[in-house]
């Protein structure tokens, strides 16, 4: 078993306080909220330009050592409301991390950069004038140099491995993916946590690079609210967790810092600043939320699949990922098959569910992930707080939407098929195996697209905090820069002014390598670069 990096480093003097235990009184340069794809970037770039950074995280400090592949025990310790989260009608389920390394340190690892697509469409449509492959290819290699990201060259699993055939026998695009690993095992259970370190995560690079030039940690902490008057925030309101649940418990401190850098991800970035009751005078903050929403179709063949072990995912296929006039394009991936999560997708009850149970080895999972934000007419998602102040995310499921579903199901059907499958179903509550492309089509034309029946989820939030130059348009600005509050800046996915219409990480590391550079310049002179 792999060596837990953090005790060692701890003995070596990195700073890392339990919240519940004991919360720093110093005065910090920065402090960032949040320590995942964008905190963890920014932290690492402030540090080790020399500046004093607090990192505070509400999750718990875990790592190698306590990665165990238990997907009992990972959902619940490390998912924002143990793996639970839902929109605020239940319509789709949302995947996000709360730990240390946030939604990096699950994740499954593919890698891709912003689309040009997608570039294109800022930069004509929301006035991000930088938002173009020139501009960022320095940052994407030198993330991608970073994280070891690169082709992943072994075979891919047999999940992945349908649409590759399929694809091929249907004359469609497909292309292996790129991950963030070195040395991977190839076990498959990203998602429960790395236990061999292999995934390039915040949790074991740009985290342990801060802490060598000098960032503090403190995790189990809550970033509640932010103390500001006028135009300057002055300190972050922070109250300790308990361990696996959201309720906070102890007496709240407040930290202060110079400049404070909002990093907790999309729908709990604009949570602080709504709980903040910060300026919002054009009402843009949480709107624009979106979810790259994801349908599903599970398919059985009569070989072994074994889905739950490999790269989770490393062949996709964009054949229907353009950017339509209206409606939806989407992007086709599989998803990682382990018992917990996948028995809840397979439906029906009694001894009906527990043969399909039964089938697991034998069973694919794909899916189609909706590239939201793009028409006109899709407003997305609107974040808002419950009563105890914690967020959710009002996300209202369009009939454009219902009609790519059922789009996405067919062509995911089709691509099954082709590879071999002996019944493709539909992820949906009244879902049945069929047994060819025709029967499947007529089938979920009598299927009801609507909530709780058509399972959807996400796994990948943007927006909220949108950036655009003007006020009236934008939470930030196309800095990452508060437009009311001068000395708070947002770095992560929220500031994303639409879906991205690929898998995210990638594209927030590179923003938020950018955007902390270029508020490093502003704090202080020039170390050297990360
Ligand atoms: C299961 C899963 C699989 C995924 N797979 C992929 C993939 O293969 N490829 C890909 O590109 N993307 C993937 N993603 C998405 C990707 O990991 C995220 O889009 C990305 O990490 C988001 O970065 P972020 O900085 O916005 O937020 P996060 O990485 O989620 O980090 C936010 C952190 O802030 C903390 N926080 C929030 N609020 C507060 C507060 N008030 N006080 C203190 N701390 C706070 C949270 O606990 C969290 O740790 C996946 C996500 C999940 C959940």
């Amino acid at each position: 078993m792999t060596q837990s990096l953090y005790p060692a480093g701890i003995a070596r003097g990195w700073r890392v306080l339990d919240g519940r235990s004991s919360m720093p009184s110093e005065v910090f340069d920065v402090i960032v909220v949040g320590s995942g794809a964008g905190g963890a970037t920014a932290a690492e770039v402030l540090a080790t330009r020399g500046l004093r950074v607090l990192i505070i995280e509400e999750g718990g400090l875990r790592d190698a050592g306590d990665f165990r592949n238990d997907e009992l025990k990972a959902y619940a310790q490390l998912y924002q409301e143990g793996a639970l989260r839902t929109t605020e009608d239940g319509g789709i389920s949302i995947l996000q991390g709360r730990t240390v390394g946030g939604s990096t340190t699950v994740n499954w690892t593919t890698s891709f950069r912003t689309p040009d697509s997608t570039l294109a469409h800022w930069h004509d449509q929301h006035a991000l004038s930088e938002a173009t492959p020139a501009h960022l290819a320095p940052f994407f290699e030198r993330i991608e140099k970073k994280l070891g990201i690169a082709p992943w060259v072994a075979a891919p699993n047999e999940n992945n491995a349908v649409i590759q055939r399929g694809c091929e026998a249907l004359g469609w695009h497909w292309e292996a993916m790129q991950r963030n690993v070195r040395g991977c095992w190839n076990l498959g259970y990203c998602g429960t946590g790395c236990p061999t370190n292999a995934k390039q995560s915040m949790l074991v690079t740009s985290i342990p690079n801060a802490l060598e030039h000098g960032a503090t940690l403190l995790h189990h902490t809550r970033a509640l609210r932010l103390e500001w008057s006028g135009t300057q925030v002055s300190g972050v309101v922070c109250q300790p967790m308990k361990t696996s649940l959201d309720a906070s418990e102890g007496s709240s401190k407040t930290i202060r810092a110079r400049h404070i850098v909002l990093s907790g991800g999309a729908i709990q970035s604009p949570a602080v600043l709504l709980r903040s009751r910060v300026p919002d005078p054009f009402q843009t903050l949480g709107k624009r939320t979106y979810l790259h929403p994801v349908c599903m179709n599970m398919a059985f063949f009569d070989q072994p699949i074994d889905g739950f072990y490999g790269a989770p995912q490393s062949i996709y296929s964009d054949e229907f990922n353009a950017i339509p006039s209206t409606g939806y394009g989407f992007k086709i991936e599989v998803a990682p098959m382990q018992p917990s999560i996948v028995s809840a997708l397979m439906g029906s009850y009694g001894s009906e569910h527990t043969e399909r149970m039964r089938q697991l080895p034998q069973a694919n999972l794909m899916l189609a992930l909706l590239r939201d934000g793009f028409a006109s007419d899709d407003p997305g998602g609107t974040v808002k707080l419950r009563k105890n102040g914690d967020p959710v995310l009002n996300y209202p499921l369009r009939a454009a939407l219902w009609n790519t579903v059922r789009t996405a199901c067919e062509r995911m059907a089709d691509i099954q098929f082709a590879a071999g499958a002996r019944t493709v179903m539909p992820v949906h509550a009244l879902g049945q195996p069929c047994e060819s492309p025709a029967a499947f089509r007529e089938h979920l034309a009598t299927l009801p697209m609507r909530i709780f029946d058509m399972r959807l989820s996400s796994a990948h939030v943007m927006g909220g905090c949108r950036m655009h130059p003007r006020p009236e348009h934008g939470v930030v600005t196309p800095k990452g820069r508060h437009h009311q509050l001068e000395n708070l800046s947002v770095f992560d996915g929220s500031i994303f002014p639409s879906s991205i219409g690929a898998n995210p990480q990638l594209s927030i590391y590179a923003w938020a390598l950018k955007l902390s550079e270029e508020l490093a310049e502003t704090l202080a002179p020039s170390v050297s670069p990360v």
